[in-house]
């Protein structure tokens, strides 16, 4: 077996355990399927740990770590925004392939990353930092590389997901569950990330680049997580058979109609999806992507989101990419047999850069989806025709209403599903609805979507 691939690991926690443990298991299929032998030569940790093979280099240096001679691929799983980026930046200046699992770095900086990288002729591989165990990042570079994407749908965040399935089926409380997903090791450092669905907007970011061909836009990415979701409105939804799912979306708008801007909608959100989409039951820790792509269609990708053994699978793959290339003598651009050569022709994100373009991403306002309306109103008569008025002549449709008995008293909550509507006409409407003298409490709105 030819020369060994030298690995650092750059943090040992969840990811960085798991990739450990995932080399130790599968050693033999690894070597099997790329031809070398794989060895961790050194790892960067705190503090020194005495259950790690004494062969391996303890360091708490990383910076010394990621410019080491002893080192060819620099495995990045200390998370945060700060230290790994210039851990990331000191290997790429030192000619190191880097696999990271860190989204809400590249979504942030992973314009400057990834043209630097470009510059110093290495990868920076970031398959696990979208949908953990999903190998969504080569599907969508490689294997759609020759479609079109109109849409992307996703599950991108599997606590959410783990928090509102557990509750929804098992009544279980919000912390309850987020504290389980704390301890699988599913959770971000900062939970807020998870909850409150920055995580996932920092996938979509990353999965919008990839799909469309535009830059990293992270900030531009409408963001709103599971925090207020109740279980009122998931029993409501049920039974107008919906269920909310907390989703990115990635939407390729072309401008057409009324109203209608042209660009892409990037968003994060709780959504009404039919019970009978596939999404809809995608549950627990498991993550799904859709992507609707011509003349391709609908294909869904689906797996567990977050965890040990997930999320080293995607970082192994990514070495196991690299390692190829390493090994290649016919793969880079001289035909010659330099380990630091590019070798990798596909490129970070997804399109070569000089083509990313610069297609505007719309304002919330301009977005249009379905929606769902929980309103409070006085049981009085004629309440249900000024609200059903005000919506026609909004222009907005509506596609259901649900009047439920009175649960305070002389009080209705009366539910609504619309036909998509754009979200400017949407706040409008609201803002009449509020303000008639029948209606007691703020309307509650989710957006609905039929995935079609
Ligand atoms: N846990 C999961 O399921 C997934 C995590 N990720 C990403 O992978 C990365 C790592 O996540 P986890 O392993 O879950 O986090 P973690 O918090 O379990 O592990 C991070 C480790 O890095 C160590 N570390 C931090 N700064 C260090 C320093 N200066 N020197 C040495 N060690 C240092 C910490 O002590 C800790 O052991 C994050 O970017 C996260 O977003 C991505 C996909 C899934
Ligand atoms: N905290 C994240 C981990 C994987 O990306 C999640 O729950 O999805």
């Amino acid at each position: 077996m030819s020369n060994s691939i030298k690995l650092a690991i750059l943090g040992l926690g969840t990811v960085g355990t798991g990739v450990i443990n995932l080399i130790n298991d599968n050693l033999d299929e690894l070597k099997r399927r790329s031809g070398r032998n794989i060895i961790i030569t050194e790892v960067g940790t705190r503090r020194q740990r005495d259950d790690i093979d004494p062969d391996i280099i303890q360091n708490s240096d990383l910076m010394a770590i990621a410019a080491s001679e002893n080192v060819d691929i620099v495995i990045e799983v200390i998370g945060g925004t700060t230290l790994a980026k210039d851990v990331i930046m000191h290997a790429i200046k030192n000619g190191k392939h880097v696999v990271t699992a860190n989204k809400a770095l590249l979504a942030e900086h992973g314009n400057e990353i990834f043209a630097f990288a470009e510059a110093n002729n290495v990868h920076v591989a970031y398959e696990a930092a979208v949908a953990g165990g999903i190998p969504i990042i080569k599907v969508m570079r490689e294997a759609l590389a020759a479609n079109k994407i109109d849409w992307l749908a996703g599950i991108i965040n599997g606590t959410g997901n783990f928090i509102m399935t557990e509750m929804r089926d098992k009544g279980r409380p919000f912390a309850d569950v987020l504290n389980e997903a704390q301890e699988l090791g599913y959770a971000e450092a900062d939970p807020t990330f998870d909850v409150e669905g920055i995580d996932a907007a920092h996938k979509l970011a990353l999965l919008a680049s990839i799909a469309f061909g535009i830059p990293l836009q992270f900030d531009k990415v409408y963001c709103e997580g599971i925090t207020g979701i109740t279980l009122q409105d998931v029993n409501y939804a049920e039974e107008l058979g919906y269920r909310i799912k907390h989703l990115g979306f990635a939407v390729r708008r072309d401008g057409q109609g009324d109203n209608n801007a042209a660009g892409i909608e990037l968003r994060v959100h709780p959504t009404l999806i039919p019970q009978d989409a596939l999404l809809a039951n995608v549950n627990g820790v498991k993550n799904a992507v859709l992507v609707n792509s011509h003349p391709l269609g609908q294909t869904l990708y689906c797996g567990d989101g977050a965890g040990a053994g997930a999320t080293a699978s995607a970082v192994m793959a990514d070495v196991m990419d690299l390692v190829r290339v390493l090994g290649s003598t016919d793969n880079d651009d001289q035909g010659s047999n330099n380990q630091n050569n590019h070798g990798h022709h596909v490129p970070h994100l997804a399109f070569i850069p000089e083509q990313l373009s610069d297609t505007p991403i719309l304002r919330a306002e301009q977005m249009i989806t379905g929606y769902y309306l929980r309103v409070h109103a006085n049981d009085n008569p004629g309440v249900l025709a000024d609200i059903t008025r005000i919506l026609s002549d909004a222009g907005i449709n509506i596609d259901a209403i649900l009047q439920k008995p009175a649960h305070k008293v002389g009080q209705v909550p009366v539910i609504i599903l619309t036909l998509p509507v754009v979200e400017s006409q949407m706040n409008l409407a609201i803002e009449k609805i509020e303000k008639l003298e029948t209606i007691t409490d703020k309307v509650v709105r989710i957006r609905l979507d039929e995935l079609a």
